[in-house]
């Protein structure tokens, strides 16, 4: 009987040795430590990230696509030009005089007075820059009635008896109103970069505006390495093409998808993404919400709309585009670290389970290499603290 044991007994050891340096903890270990750690370090630097498979997804990321305003723009237009085509209709222009000599076109000042008062209920920059130049000009604004607004195009109101309608070239023509013999002006304006809005009251084209947003300082870098990195960078604005196109230009992006409408822009992410394109989109605007949802991973701009944040699955804190730049760093460097990990541990148990089962490998040294490898594991993943943002916070 003892003979059975005593013969039994290396072989008993031996599989409770293979059994405990087969347990497979460290592999266990290697992605959520990796995670953890990666997502802990992109809030230390302002890039949150809401789940570990956008972490992950942000690494294949072929395609970037940047919304204008407010991503690529500091999305503060201010109105540059202020343009009177015809005289208002019954309308007494407010004529400014200073010691006897007029200043300001009085028609240029009844028209923005007009456009402003028409877009008081207007949440878009474009109304809102308007309404700004209106009060720095010191125009009392008339209550609008009957206000609407069509995404994308513009909106129309009833101003002081007059029906204004302000919006882009599209909107105007729409409401069977000939804007030809002015295209050139309008041209000339768009070619500079500008959003133009033009105004329409009782049924004539009355005049324009034109709107220009700065472009944030490090847009045109953050533009030039993404493309370095062999990542293509489109940009997607509903404002007009020639407008657009001077933009991109400023920031040295060539594929460009403009005059979009709001509703249209999860589509042309789809688009994208059927041509085996994998897709980040960065926006920053209520417009923006779908097409970040229907994007591989969805980035919001921090300080744009709650609708765009809870959209997303990665929030840049900062405003500015180098973020991206980090994020897929990040995401490079942690799905690194994961493959790290999985190849240590594996390899850990893979090279010691023929050890163990020919019995060079006592049951209680085996529990201890085990131990090791997970101690491993998470100490390779804790190098990854050392990871610092290229552009630094
Ligand atoms: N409230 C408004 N007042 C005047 N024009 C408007 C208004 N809303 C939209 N428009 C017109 O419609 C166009 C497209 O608007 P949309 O909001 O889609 O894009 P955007 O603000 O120009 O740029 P982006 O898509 O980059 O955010 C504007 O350029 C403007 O001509
Ligand atoms: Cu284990």
């Amino acid at each position: 009987m003892t003979a059975f044991f005593a013969g039994l007994t290396p072989a008993f050891v031996s599989a409770v040795a293979v059994l405990v340096i087969a347990c497979p903890c460290a592999l266990g270990l290697a992605t959520p430590t990796a995670v953890m750690v990666g997502t802990g370090k992109g809030a230390e630097h302002g890039i949150l990230i809401k789940g570990a498979e956008h972490l992950q997804a942000m690494r294949e990321v072929d395609t970037v696509v940047l919304d204008k305003t407010g991503t690529i723009t500091k999305g503060e237009p201010q109105v540059t030009d202020v343009t009177a085509f015809n005289t208002i209709q019954g309308s007494l222009p407010v004529v400014k005089v200073n010691r006897g000599r007029q200043i300001g076109g009085g028609a240029e000042e009844e028209l923005i007075r007009l456009m402003a008062s028409a877009e008081q209920a207007s949440e878009h920059p474009l109304g809102q820059a308007l309404i700004k130049e209106a009060k720095k000009r010191n125009l009392p604004l008339s209550e609008a009635r009957d206000y609407s607004a069509v995404p994308g195009h513009g909106i129309r109101a009833e101003v002081e008896g007059k029906v204004v309608y302000v919006g882009s070239k599209q909107w105007i023509e729409r409401q069977q109103v000939d804007i030809s013999a002015h295209v050139g002006q309008i041209e000339a304006l768009e070619k500079e970069g500008k959003s133009i809005l033009l105004a329409a009251i009782d049924g004539q084209l009355a005049g324009c505006a034109a709107v220009a947003d700065t472009v944030k300082e490090t847009s045109a870098q953050a533009v030039h390495e993404l493309q370095a990195m062999g990542i293509e960078v489109v940009m997607m604005t509903g404002d007009n093409r020639r407008t657009a196109e001077a933009i991109a230009a400023k920031v040295g992006i060539e594929h460009v998808l403009a005059e979009v409408l709001p509703e249209r822009k999860a589509d042309e992410v789809a688009n994208l993404k059927r041509q085996k394109q994998k897709v980040a989109m960065v926006g920053d605007g209520i417009n923006d919400a779908p097409a970040l949802a229907t994007a591989d991973v969805g980035i919001a701009i921090g300080t744009g709309t709650d609708v765009a944040i809870e959209a997303a699955d990665i929030t840049l804190m900062r405003g500015d585009l180098l973020s991206i730049v980090d994020s897929i760093q990040l995401s490079r460097a942690t799905m690194r670290k994961i493959k790290q990990n999985l190849g240590w541990a594996f390899i850990y148990n893979v090279a010691l389970i023929p050890v163990a089962a020919v019995g060079l490998l006592s049951p209680i040294l085996a529990g201890a290499a085990m131990a090791m490898s997970s101690v491993s594991v998470v100490a390779n993943t804790l190098l990854l603290n050392r990871w610092r943002p290229r552009h630094g916070s």
